[in-house]
């Protein structure tokens, strides 16, 4: 008797809106929220205190730094995971395009069932709590950067993680207003 050959199917995954809620075991969304608060007489506005940054650890301190990245062609292929386990990392992009979040909770090493994969919109910042395994950033449609707030310091704080391969993230193409 033929035995039917199971196809393996690795997944392809789609990307769900990236809000407070869903986003909130994995870290903080850096987003205006409804309520900002007047400033400079008037003329302006701060959206207060967005993110829970933790960044001495173990003789670290807070850094600011600039990134660069090229635009993935899509369907995205995955490549690896990692983590801080020292620190929080934060990024927010610069000229307002969208990218894809991809994490998994802190922990285990994640395998492909463990995977939340999200679409930040250009208006959102994102900012990963310390130990939470996410992959490294991902552009979409053009190159870009974004302003990272992150550990600097002493110390190893980043764990690898590679993922099979074969795993792939859909994405519509960007709507032109
Ligand atoms: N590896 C590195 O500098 N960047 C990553 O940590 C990332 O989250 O993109
Ligand atoms: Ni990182």
């Amino acid at each position: 008797m033929s035995k039917t050959r199971l196809e393996k199917k690795t997944p392809t995954f789609t990307a769900r809106p990236l809000t407070r809620h869903a986003f909130a075991p994995y870290g903080d969304v850096i987003e205006a929220g409804d309520t900002p608060v007047a400033i400079n007489q008037g003329m302006g506005a701060r959206h207060l205190d967005l993110a829970a940054l933790a960044l001495t650890r173990e003789g670290g301190r807070p850094a600011i730094s600039l990134v660069d990245c090229i635009a993935e062609p899509t369907p995205v292929a995955l490549r690896l995971m990692e983590r801080h386990p020292l620190s929080s990392q934060a990024f927010v992009p610069l000229a307002g395009q969208r990218y894809l979040v991809v994490v998994a909770h802190a922990g285990a090493p994640p395998g492909p069932n463990d995977l939340a994969v999200f679409l930040a919109t250009g208006d959102q910042g994102i900012n990963y709590h310390a130990g939470v395994w996410h992959h490294p950033m991902i552009a979409l449609d053009h190159d870009c950067r974004f302003v990272e707030v992150h550990r600097g310091g002493p110390g190893a704080n980043c764990d690898e993680h590679d993922l099979p391969a074969g795993l792939t993230v859909a994405v519509e193409p960007e709507r032109k207003p």
